[in-house]
């Protein structure tokens, strides 16, 4: 292994605590960050995994191709039993596929959860396993070309005959397409397809089928149904995201999974779920998922890159005459990378609060009891969106801290942009996924209006809230919950009143609210806001005994908080709640905590633990050797494999010598 960059390894060497350590709270524990190693470790030593082709200097059908070729490494690695325990498969999965969509991603992650959540015990039995087992390879089927966040608007029709006890899938017309599921172009061989369900002429709504698309024997297509790639998109390109037509196209009644809803063979339909969204629920646990699996891991190798390489480049001058300091130095650059850093800890901590919540919640439902669904369904949805953005942004930003470096794919950052940006779209388009938590905010607010109290995550809302904010230069972790409450409690109840107003003033119900919608994600997004300060805040709060990470932590959430209050500063002045002597304050304290958290920079990306190869970036390496390696990729580069280009003697030879030599 080549030797450390001194000017990393100083950074490394004047940090206050123990990096491992703060890896195990990530991880949630000693014995999850070993096996995460061991599974990564692994991974690394096969050549499946870190060998093949290089992932930029591939065209996009190659990329798919070799997609697939890891897709059937993995498979046949699963199929001995290795994986039994889903995070293990997740690890090796981000360690064979880092920042890029597997082929039979949903197959994982919908495909299998909708047969196991939705499915009567019978067709648990016959289909899950033969899911598991890779004998099929599925995807979910549920966006159309001309809907994807209407589910009421779905077009594709599940027509039952009970004649001969089968559905007939239609696709009527063009907008009917399915269009975006994951693996469904050219890898999958079976879908869960949500469409409309038609018994003798009445529309019971979206329900799941699972349908075969292709032959088990040569994947050739299914008589009736037509199947593609979607075409190259911003990003994704390593999965085959892909439209699906049916012309008539029948299936056997137990085709329908009937956990949720059972249709008997006369075409008696019986619903079973307490809920009508039940159909919804693969949907809460992806977006569950996408908090801390993709928003904020994208983030953090996203700071692990740009932290790294603003303590090894260096440029001008700090001192005039002096030596050219590391850019990290520059307050102007710390501006840029610590709140993203800070965010990118808080979300974590949120990430691991709804994964586990999810789990909880969901073993609830199972067993029949749905109070806490409404709550599930607006945390998550309200989390997926807030973390997705601001990792956006951050990754974003982190790219334009790398300067012109940033903007070569060596640098990692493209990909993990393209990456991840698609979630602020797919599982819920973001603005839509705040009007969801908006109904839930709304909901509580007329009950605390009507002096009832409320619960879980807006138990503040019926709670009497501060008029005056008492922040002061301690920061302490109360007070700074208090101003968060505050700041969403007042944001919800302007935009709760004025839908009231605007009704009394005779507008119907839905045109107050489209009329208060701008209002309500603001409010949708102050109320995440605050719910990522409380679960930083309890994180530190739950902590033992570990001085040195808790300090630097306090410090991370302080400058979290603190930055959040200066973005938004008229939120919380515009009332009156916080004086300008306390903004000012806040603003001079966000400077000084980035000068404390400066020295820990380094280590608190390190603890992120990312391998070199997850990263995948010349500018992030761990030996910060950054140079030598940005010259061995470009030398690299296809276009380098001949002196002279093949496109000089096409074009520009005829045009510069008059003559050619093809
Ligand atoms: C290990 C995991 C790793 C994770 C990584 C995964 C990466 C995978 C990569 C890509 C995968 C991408 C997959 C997809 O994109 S699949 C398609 C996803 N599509 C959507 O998300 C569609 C979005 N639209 C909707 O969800 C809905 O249409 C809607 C916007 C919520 C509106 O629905 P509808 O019109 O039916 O609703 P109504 O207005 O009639 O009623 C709303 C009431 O229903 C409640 N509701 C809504 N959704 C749910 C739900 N899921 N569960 C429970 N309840 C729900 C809502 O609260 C309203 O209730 P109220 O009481 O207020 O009336
Ligand atoms: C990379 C990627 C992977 C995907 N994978 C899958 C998959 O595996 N399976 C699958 O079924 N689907 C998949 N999708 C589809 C995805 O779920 C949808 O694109 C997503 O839900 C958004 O829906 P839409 O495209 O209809 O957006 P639209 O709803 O058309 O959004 C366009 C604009 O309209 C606004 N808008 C729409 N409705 C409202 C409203 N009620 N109120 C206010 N504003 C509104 C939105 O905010 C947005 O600004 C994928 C999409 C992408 C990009």
């Amino acid at each position: 292994m080549a030797a450390v960059n001194p000017d990393l390894q100083s950074e490394r060497d004047g940090a206050t605590f123990d990096t491992n350590k703060l890896t195990f709270l990530l991880d949630g524990g000693e014995g999850m960050t070993e096996r995460r190693r061991e599974v990564e470790a692994e991974a690394l030593a096969d050549p499946e995994v870190t060998g093949g082709p290089h992932y930029h200097f591939m065209s996009r059908p190659e990329q798919y191709s070799d997609a697939v070729r890891k897709a059937v490494h993995y498979m046949k690695q699963a199929k001995t039993g290795k994986f039994d325990n889903p995070a293990d498969a997740h690890w090796y999965r981000n360690t064979l596929w880092p920042n890029e969509m597997a082929p039979i991603g949903l197959h994982t992650t919908m495909f299998l959860p909708t047969l196991e959540n939705n499915s009567s015990p019978e067709q648990k039995e016959k289909w899950a396993p033969l899911a598991k087992d890779f004998k099929i390879i599925g995807t979910y089927s549920q966006t159309e070309m001309g809907h994807g966040t209407n589910l009421k608007a779905l077009e594709t029709t599940a027509t039952y005959e009970p004649e001969l006890e089968q559905f007939i899938l239609h696709s009527p017309t063009l907008s009917s397409i399915k269009w975006w599921p994951g693996g469904l172009g050219k890898t999958s061989n079976f879908a869960v397809v949500m469409a409309s369900m038609i018994i003798k002429g009445k529309n019971y709504g979206m329900h799941p089928f699972i349908v075969q698309l292709r032959s088990l024997e040569d994947h050739t297509v299914i008589t009736g149904i037509e199947v593609g790639d979607i075409g190259p998109k911003f990003g994704f390109n390593t999965i085959d995201n892909g439209y699906l037509k049916f012309d008539h196209v029948r299936i056997p009644r137990e085709n329908l999974l009937m956990k949720n809803a059972v249709v008997e063979p006369d075409g008696t339909y019986v619903r079973i779920a307490k809920n009508e969204k039940a159909a919804y629920s693969t949907m809460i646990f992806v977006r569950a998922m996408i908090v801390l699996e993709v928003a904020t891991r994208g983030l953090a190798q996203a700071c692990t890159i740009a932290v790294r390489y603003s303590c090894v480049r260096r440029q001008s001058e700090l001192v005039p005459g002096g030596p050219e300091p590391k850019v990290l130095d520059f307050q102007t650059q710390q501006y840029k990378l610590l709140p993203v850093l800070a965010s990118c800890y808080a979300y974590w901590f949120s990430g691991l609060f709804i994964r586990m919540t999810y789990f909880q919640i969901n073993y609830e439902i199972q067993q029949g009891n749905i109070d806490l669904l409404p709550e599930l369904h607006a945390v998550s949805s309200g989390l997926k969106a807030f973390t997705s953005y601001g990792s956006m942004a951050g990754i974003e930003q982190c790219r334009l801290a790398c300067g012109g470096h940033g903007f070569s794919q060596a640098s990692g950052l493209p990909k993990i942009y393209t990456t991840m940006t698609a979630g602020c779209t797919y599982e819920g388009e973001n603005s839509v996924l705040y009007l969801q938590m908006a109904r839930y905010l709304m909901k509580s607010f007329l009950q605390a209006e009507k002096g009832e109290t409320t619960t879980n995550s807006v138990a503040y809302l019926s709670k009497k809230n501060l008029d005056k904010c008492v922040l002061g230069a301690t920061l302490s972790p109360d007070t700074i919950i208090a101003a968060y409450e505050h700041r969403a409690a007042r944001l919800v109840r302007k935009a709760g009143l004025r839908v009231n107003a605007l009704e009394a003033a005779g507008k119907p119900y839905h045109e107050a609210w489209n009329l208060t919608s701008v209002q309500f994600t603001k409010a949708a997004e102050a109320h995440c806001h605050y719910f990522v300060v409380l679960k930083f805040a309890d994180t530190l709060e739950e902590m033992e005994d570990e001085a040195e990470i808790h300090n630097v932590l306090l410090q991370l959430f302080q400058l979290y908080a603190c930055y959040g209050i200066t973005n938004y500063a008229a939120d919380f002045t515009e009332d009156g709640f916080m004086s300008q002597e306390q903004l000012d304050m806040v603003r001079l304290r966000v400077l000084d905590l980035m000068a404390d958290i400066r020295p820990n920079a380094v280590a608190l990306v390190d603890s992120f633990d990312y391998p070199d190869h997850i990263l995948g970036s010349v500018l992030g390496r761990y030996d910060g050797n950054v140079y030598e390696n940005l010259y061995k990729w470009a030398k690299d580069s296809p276009l380098n494999k001949t002196e002279v280009h093949d496109s000089y003697y096409k074009y520009l030879q005829p045009m510069i010598t008059g003559k050619s030599n093809l």
